[in-house]
């Protein structure tokens, strides 16, 4: 009995790994259908050619009278008959054969046809609406392409496992130059004969397809030629498939909704046609987690790290292909080469992490932890010890896992013996070390004097129309182009390293807004108190707060708070122009106040980070691993920032204020101001690291959190579109205009939501903002009819996931002189709200454009204006469908729709405008704080009442 127990104590001990789980994200519209339906239905007697290249195709003379076949009689054939090989003979080689069971066989040889052929093809026939060969061209060319890239792969493995004979191997050179040439030589020559021998097609390649490929982009042509086909599980396979690796495809996500709740394509039909095997293993294995199928779990996941070793072997092999000629001096090129393979091999475990959309964190590691936990539950304690100490090879001192070997060590009677972790395990943790150290010290002493070589470009000149479109181009191109961006923004660089003395050293103004300052200084009510008497708020303690007290203030709060990190940690890495990912590594908002204990920070330096140290404590040199960037929350007299030099004299300084903006090397060494008496300096603190095993798992504990919360309040709030349209038509609302009569897809215009009355307050609100007092009954009616606004785009558009204000703002045009009637100038010129209209037509959705905004909607408040038509547009601005405001009329579109407002010509034009978003991550906070305010106002005012009456 007694040993009964004692195992039951030691599993409860053992701590389970969170499963990760990826939910789609998906935005909901109807699939859009371009035009008629154009099938063929031609009742011809064809041929059945559809076989694909290799296989034997019978000349059918049965009739057949499919669409497809006659389809592919008509064009597909002919095509492919110029790489056939006509084979008429008749197959009687073998001289057993019966006579009578000869066939005139046509067989199909591999020739000439590659992925580019069959792609452009397969693209021609879509255009062609020949929808059979578009999805047998495509698929081909898919299938086609992987073969071509598998060959690539292991001709460079079993080149350089020297798995093939080298013709070059005789060559002996005596000159120690030329002997190190030729290790290189052999293996070219290797890999080109490999090539060569082993690849059956010839594709001419260029860049640009190869992206397309790489993008999943046939994948879209598939989708929609087989949706036209009627194979639905096929088509909505495809759009997952493209769907991963473009996962902010508006229209890809609306495809698969419209697959899954339209044509009830079942979720198992939805799969990923390029999924490597160790990602379904692994989708298999945590199944089986979740299930307590402990069996399973060891086979799935034992399958899955053996094929995720081939594919990580694969990945570094294909990183040859990475790196980027810069130069025209032979060393310097080696040497960027051999940087840029580096780069690419230490991406290589992020790529393999990535089984959705997004790399799992600690993805390989965890494998292991869920292997130690199910050996642990099959009793196989051995097995079980051996994955826990390749675990902590991954993460040394991993608290629970080190919990989890004492209880092994007990079990197995080794209380202070060490497990042997598995050699696969090690050999990788070891070599990817390597590969940090080997980057670290190319970083710090090679990759640091970049930009003295910023005088050997040999690229050619970039079009500038080409990079306007965000094309690809260099990294000095790029990030230049994005500061560019930053600044049109308003964060403006006010010193930069050149100023600054240190290289990665900038300070910028204007990275928060004043509201948004004082919404994340709200947030900082629960603090901790640090033993240098500054105080830290950090994700940590958010999670906490959310659990225990999940209003949605805070959670708001919250989000825009990761989205300001994220958008600082996008500015610095930028600006650092480092091909290095900074990581974050750790959030905290650190306020230093006037200190009561005077003893504290007399001889120290206080930091940024709450820290208080001494002089001989700051490093001596710059670690370019870390960087740190400090974002001020409020302005602080006398709360200065210094940046000190090695004699620890102030070297330049800075005072605070919201928005400004500090980076600097983690190790730079600094000090700052503590504040007077009765003053609190505040800082968004965030301290990156460019190894992605320091990531903050805070942070993605709490996103994770958050979104949970989201489900839960959604889930509770879904209500079906019909049920609330009727409720809107019974209490009066009335589509008067349709996405047809509005000449574009999803448009309407409805009245009736507003009486005169209530526009009337409206306006009289709009009016008082001005001065910032609005009574209560004006902000409630704001709120409704908002809200009533929202929700009726939400149930007219028939979407299935909530849609958020993003923001919301009255506004009143006025007309600038009333006697001048004859303007032709707009009020509004003609945009996009969520894109940026380019001069050719197109309004791209990039950076800085809002492209979080989803759907649009204006409520009208008055018609006794003249001018002022809000207008639907054509891609060269000219008008496609104006509507003259009224009260109560509310437009709502997609909000990439193009739009304008013609110039009021008299008297004054009153709307309430929205944007919606279906991302919670962009809620509007003030719409929450409005609704508290009113809360507040409302009690404050009958508390008055009651006081009156009395
Ligand atoms: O006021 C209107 O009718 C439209 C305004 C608008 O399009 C906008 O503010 O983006
Ligand atoms: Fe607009």
């Amino acid at each position: 009995a007694d040993e009964v127990e004692e195992l039951q104590i030691q599993e409860d001990q053992v701590e389970q790994p969170e499963p990760q789980q990826e939910i789609l994200e998906i935005e909901v519209e109807k699939l859009s259908d371009k035009g008629e339906e154009t099938d063929l239905d031609l009742d011809l007697t064809g041929i059945d050619a559809t076989a694909k290249l290799g296989d034997e195709v019978v000349l059918q003379v049965d009739e057949k009278n499919n669409n497809i076949a006659v389809e592919n009689a008509d064009r597909d054939l002919d095509q492919d008959l110029e790489s056939l090989e006509v084979n008429n003979e008749i197959q009687n080689q073998n001289d057993n054969q019966d006579i009578d069971e000869v066939k005139t066989v046509l067989v199909l040889q591999e020739t000439e046809l590659s992925f580019d052929k069959l792609y452009l093809d397969g693209v021609i026939a879509y255009e062609d609406q020949l929808w059979y060969s578009c999805a047998s061209k495509i698929e081909r060319a898919i299938k086609d392409y992987k073969n071509y890239k598998s060959v690539l792969t292991n001709c460079r493995l079993n080149c350089s496992k020297g798995l093939r004979s080298y013709k070059l191997s005789n060559l002996t050179v005596n000159i120690p130059e030329y002997a190190s040439y030729v290790k290189f030589l052999t293996l070219a020559d290797c890999y080109r004969r490999c090539k060569n021998e082993t690849l059956k097609t010839h594709p001419k390649i260029t860049k640009k397809l190869e992206t397309a490929f790489e993008l999943r982009k046939p994948y879209m042509y598939l989708q929609y030629c087989n949706y036209k086909l009627d194979r639905f599980s096929q088509a909505a396979s495809a759009a997952y498939t493209y769907y991963l690796a473009n996962p902010d495809d508006p229209d890809t996500t609306k495809n698969i909704v419209f697959y899954r709740d339209t044509v009830k394509v079942p979720e198992d039909d939805f799969i990923d046609l390029e999924m490597l095997p160790y990602k379904e293993y692994y989708i298999r294995g945590l199944h089986a987690y979740k299930t307590e199928q402990w069996k399973d779990v060891i086979y799935w996941i034992e399958q899955c790290l053996d094929d995720y070793w081939k594919q990580d072997e694969k990945c570094n092999a294909n990183c040859d292909a990475h790196g980027e000629i810069t130069s025209h001096d032979f060393a310097t090129t080696v040497a960027n080469l051999i940087i840029g393979l580096l780069n690419c091999r230490i991406q290589c475990e992020d790529k393999l992490s990535t089984v959705y959309t997004e790399p799992i964190p600690f993805f390989l590691r965890d494998l292991y932890h869920y292997l130690q936990f199910s050996y642990f539950q099959e009793s196989e304690f051995e097995k079980s010890a051996e994955v826990a100490e390749t675990f902590l090879l991954f993460s040394p001192s991993h608290e629970v896992m080190e919990k989890n070997k004492e209880v092994l060590q007990q079990k197995l009677d080794q209380i202070h013996s060490e497990f042997t972790p598995r050699q696969d395990g090690a050999d990788y943790v070891k070599r990817r070390q390597e590969t940090y150290d080997f980057m670290d010290f190319l970083v710090k002493n090679y990759k640091y004097s970049d930009r003295l070589d910023e005088f050997d470009v040999t690229e050619e000149e970039q079009d500038p129309r080409q990079s306007s479109e965000g094309q690809e181009q260099t990294s000095s191109g790029k990030s230049e182009n994005w500061l560019d961006k930053y600044e049109k923004l308003g964060m403006h660089i006010i010193a930069k390293s050149g100023d600054l003395n240190r290289e990665e050293r900038f300070v910028i103004d204007g990275l928060l807004k004043e509201n948004q300052c004082t919404e994340t200084l709200n947030l900082i009510q629960d603090v901790i108190e640090l033993p240098s008497g500054a105080y830290e708020f950090n994700f940590k303690l958010s999670q906490k707060k959310l659990l225990e007290n999940p209003s949605e203030e805070f959670e708001t709060l919250l989000r825009h708070l990761i989205r300001a990190v994220e958008y600082i940690q996008h500015y610095a890495q930028v600006y650092r122009n480092s091909e290095i990912t900074l990581f974050i590594k750790k959030t905290s908002i650190i306020c230093w106040k006037d200190l009561e204990d005077p003893d504290i920070n007399q001889d120290c330096y206080p930091q940024e980070d709450g820290s208080c140290i001494q002089f001989n404590d700051f490093p001596d040199s710059l670690h370019p691993d870390y960087f740190t960037t400090v974002t001020y929350l409020n302005a602080v007299e006398n709360g200065d920032f210094q940046f000190l030099n090695e004699n620890g004299d102030v070297d330049s300084s800075f005072g605070v204020k919201c928005g400004r903006t500090v980076g600097f090397n983690s190790a730079d060494r600094l000090r700052v101001k503590v504040p007077r008496k009765g003053a609190q300096r505040c800082a968004l603190v965030v301290r990156y690291s460019t190894h992605m095993e320091d990531i903050e798992v805070d942070l993605h504990e709490l996103l994770r959190l958050l979104h949970q919360v989201d489900e839960l309040r959604y889930n509770q709030t879904k209500e079906d579109a019909a049920v609330v349209l009727k409720r809107f038509e019974d209490k009066g609302v009335k589509v008067i205009k349709t996405a047809e009569d509005l000449k574009g897809e999803e448009r309407f215009a409805a009245e009736g939501l507003a009486t005169d009355e209530q526009c009337e307050i409206l306006r009289n609100v709009a009016l008082l903002l001005l001065d910032g007092y609005v009574q209560s009954y004006g902000l409630r009616m704001l709120l409704e009819r908002s809200e009533e606004a929202r929700l009726f785009v939400e149930k007219y558009f028939n979407l299935t996931k909530p849609l958020f204000f993003e923001y919301t703002h009255l506004v009143c045009r006025t007309a600038i002189n009333d006697s001048n009637t004859d303007r032709q100038d707009l009020s509004h010129p003609v945009h996009g709200d969520n894109c940026i209209l380019q001069p050719d037509g197109t309004c791209t959705h990039d950076f800085p454009a809002f492209t979080q905004r989803h759907y649009s909607a204006l409520l009208y408040l008055n018609s006794d204006f003249e001018g002022g038509e809000f207008f639907f547009a054509h891609p060269n601005k000219t008008e496609q469908v104006s509507i003259h405001p009224k009260c109560g009329l509310l437009v709502g579109f997609n909000a990439s729709s193009l739009h304008g407002v013609k110039a009021v010509l008299k008297g004054q034009r009153c709307a309430l405008a929205m944007w919606y978003t279906l991302n919670p991550t962009f809620k509007e906070i003030t719409h929450i704080q409005a609704r508290k305010l009113l809360e507040e106002k409302e009690a404050q005012e009958k508390l008055e009442k009651e006081h009156d009456e009395l």
